[in-house]
């Protein structure tokens, strides 16, 4: 009967207390513990969301060291867990070291059984929609596994993904650094048909020059002088699944010619080798560079470049995702919550419109960088924009008000019904559905000449 109800740990070394908390807890699963190491068994079986913990336990009844210890336990084993703690009239500060390690709330002893049970009603529910935004952020609201996104562009974008990811076909994903090219390329492998084989993945600006032919096609025993045993390049090892060339604009002139040469063919000879080895692979690649203005100046290869770009993505960055980065925010704050064993933290309103209003110049890997940093800094429940280092004034994108949007677009329309009219205001009135007066109104506050041409 009990697989109904809600489950709360009672963790108390005295009896007669954990006797009368189940009594009187009558609506919930009580599980009962009298120590910090049977607690955390219990815990560790049950996951109750709700745990009502005694600071002085055995073998430390007077102080409060066992309790915040077992605090402590209990948070990294389930950071969403809410811990209460009942704490006596002269231990009000070991309550307070008990909230700052992340309790949820306290109460004092004797315990107030009506007060005691909103308390745990409100951290039910407080633990429901802190685990239902967690689900959220850690990978539901993805259109593409592991890829965040909600804005228009990139929802457009991922449409794209999958359009192209069924075809066989070679993709240049293009965009800023750390906009999140080697995800949308990982996205594709995942939704093609080679899923199942190997994503091998090279970056082309890693690699020093003299070595990188050799990482990419292999080399025979004694090809060169070091060459000491066989090696498999990474063309090769990605042999029927996907192979992503990251950086491409990066790699030398001489090596074009090599990867062209390949992409006609099909076949590698690894280097110091005779024979010619058939591969089958699908290739994207990305690049963060300007590959037109490359080919200009003969940096790049325009026959390699039409070769690579069957099809091309762009990367939009992160400036341009209207949402999208209080999103990531908040899935990077959960993602390294978990990674690193922390209770979760809040972002605070100022570090929230910090993040919507910064212009993020190093895009999504900065904006990870910043909160994973933050998750392990930020002293407290909340995160800061302090917390985030962006309390600075740089780099700021600034948001227009509703009213300039709004006059902006009064004005294009105002233009382009002039244009259609051939500068006639009555009919460019009559074609927006306002008065002449307004018209005029909108021209004028957008600085607009007049002197256009007006049957009346
Ligand atoms: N939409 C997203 N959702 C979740 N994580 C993302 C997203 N975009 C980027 N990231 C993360 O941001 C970091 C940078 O992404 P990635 O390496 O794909 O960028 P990039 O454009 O290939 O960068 P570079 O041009 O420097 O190679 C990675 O840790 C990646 O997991």
């Amino acid at each position: 009967m009990n697989d109904d109800k809600r489950k709360i740990l009672v963790i108390e070394d005295d009896l007669g207390l954990r006797t009368q908390l189940k009594w009187a807890l009558a609506n919930f699963e009580v599980l009962v513990a009298e120590d910090g190491p049977k607690a955390l068994h219990q815990f560790e079986r049950k996951r109750p969301p709700v745990v009502i913990l005694d600071l002085g336990l055995p073998p430390d009844p007077n102080g409060a060291s066992e309790g915040l210890a077992t605090l402590e336990k209990l948070l990294k084993l389930a950071p969403l867990t809410k811990v209460i703690v009942a704490s006596g009239n002269d231990e009000r500060g070991n309550a307070l070291k008990a909230i700052e390690l992340g309790a949820y709330d306290f109460y004092p002893k004797p315990a107030d059984l009506d007060v005691m049970r909103l308390i745990i009603d409100r951290a039910l529910t407080l633990h429901d929609l802190e685990e239902e935004n967690e689900q959220l952020a850690l990978g539901r609201t993805s259109p593409l596994a592991g890829l965040v996104a909600s804005s228009p562009e990139m929802l457009g974008l991922c449409r794209s993904a999958e359009r192209v990811a069924t075809a066989n076909i070679a993709v240049l994903i293009t965009g800023e650094s750390g906009t999140g090219k080697e995800i949308l390329a990982r996205a594709v492998h995942d939704l093609s048909a080679r899923a199942h084989q190997r994503f091998v993945a090279i970056n082309c600006a890693a690699i020093p020059d003299n070595l990188l032919e050799s990482e990419l096609f292999g080399h025979e025993k004694g090809a060169f002088t070091g060459a000491v045993k066989q090696t498999i390049g990474k063309v090769e090892q990605a042999h029927h699944g996907t192979l992503f060339l990251d950086e491409i604009g990066d790699m030398p002139l001489s090596l074009q010619a090599k990867l062209l040469r390949f992409l006609q063919n099909r076949t590698i000879e690894r280097i110091g080798g005779r024979k010619e080895i058939e591969v089958d692979v699908r290739v994207l690649s990305a690049t963060n560079r300007d590959l037109a203005a490359m080919m200009t100046d003969g940096s790049f290869r325009e026959d390699l470049y039409y070769r690579l770009n069957e099809v091309s993505m762009h990367m939009p960055p992160l400036r341009d995702r209207p949402g999208d980065a209080i999103l990531l925010a908040r899935y990077f704050r959960a993602k390294y919550a978990k990674d690193f064993q922390r209770a979760p933290k809040t972002f605070t309103t100022d570090a929230l419109a910090a993040i919507a209003r910064y212009r993020w110049p190093g895009n999504v890997r900065e904006l990870e960088n910043r909160v994973k940093r933050a998750m392990l800094m930020a002293d407290g429940k909340a995160i800061s924009s302090a917390d985030l280092e962006l309390c600075d004034d740089t780099d700021i994108l600034q948001m227009p008000t509703l009213r300039q949007i709004r006059a902006q677009a009064e004005a294009e329309a105002v233009l382009r019904a002039l244009a259609i009219t051939d500068n006639n205001v009555s009919d460019a009135s009559q074609l927006l559905g306002v008065s002449r007066p307004t018209l005029y109104e909108i021209m004028h506050a957008a600085n607009m000449p007049i002197n256009r041409r007006d049957r009346s």
